[in-house]
């Protein structure tokens, strides 16, 4: 890959809180495929993901997307510029409707690939729930519900965080195969994931990240078959790991675990 076909190509890239550096000189570059950052508790994944899409202000390096620098412009500029987010947690609104999160972006998406039609025939699930507010969804249908809103954006870039945290595995299926028919469809997906297993089956490179930069990287199921490199790079122990491989601390099984 070129620097002139990478949709996402972002150099030498620094931001933080105050005097912490948290991103520190942090490169990577990507084309029409997904790619998962991934790395310990505290590694920055969660400040890389603010600082792409601009909520957090660079202190140093470029973003580049398809060659447009868009490091320095605000969140709204970033998502028209073409990087839809997913982020942690979801942050929906809890008193609105599946319909009316939707609607917020109809217009915009009108005549595009992802109409609120096309987010509902994707997830029939969703379709079923649409009257229903974000706080009576369960944990997987919030999920769909904010990849669906930032599908309307019909953005050449979608980067999520963590988005299998805490999603019972049928859930975690439906993901992997948006995120592959996303790139099929020529869009680029970037994921930050704690959940080794669930990165490997979602991405085709995983990037690990270390002190606020890119370390490694990984293909395919490399990282799966080697408990050595798990321990150096993700925390986890060297005795044989469980179903679900997550690095740090965090629970395979999160609280809001659903089977929705
Ligand atoms: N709003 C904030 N103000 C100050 N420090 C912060 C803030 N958000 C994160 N940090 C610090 O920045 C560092 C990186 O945090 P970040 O959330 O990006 O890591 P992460 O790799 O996403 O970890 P996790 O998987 O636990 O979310 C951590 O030391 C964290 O304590």
């Amino acid at each position: 890959m070129t620097a002139n076909d990478a949709v996402l190509d972002v150099r030498d890239l620094r931001a933080g809180y105050g005097s912490s550096v948290v991103l520190d000189g942090l490169s990577l570059r990507m084309g029409v495929e997904s790619v998962a950052v991934l790395g310990r508790n505290g590694m920055g994944k969660t400040t890389l993901c603010d600082t792409l899409v601009g909520f957090l202000a660079a202190s140093g390096g470029e973003v580049r997307l398809a060659g447009r620098r868009v490091d320095g412009l605000a969140p709204e500029a970033v998502a028209n510029a073409g990087i839809a987010y997913v982020p942690q947690g979801r942050r929906l609104f809890p008193s609105l409707t599946v319909d009316e999160h939707l609607a917020m972006l109809a217009r915009r998406a009108r005549g595009k690939r992802w109409t609120p039609d096309a987010v509902y025939e994707l997830f029939p699930r969703l379709a079923q729930r649409r009257h229903h507010g974000g706080a009576a969804l369960s944990g997987g249908e919030q999920q769909m519900l904010a990849v669906g809103r930032a599908l309307l954006l019909n953005t050449p870039l979608v980067v999520m965080d963590e988005p299998s945290e805490g999603l019972a595995p049928t859930i975690v299926d439906v993901l992997v195969d948006v995120v592959h028919q996303l790139v099929a469809e020529g869009v680029a997906v970037l994921v930050v994931e704690q959940n080794l297993r669930a990165a490997v089956r979602l991405a085709d490179r995983q990037l690990v990240m270390v002190s606020g930069r890119i370390e490694a990287e990984f293909t395919g199921a490399e990282l799966v078959d080697r408990p050595e490199l798990q321990h150096r790079y993700l925390g986890v122990g060297t005795s044989p790991a469980p179903a679900g491989i997550t690095a740090g601390n965090k629970r395979e099984d999160g609280s809001d675990h659903d089977t929705a």
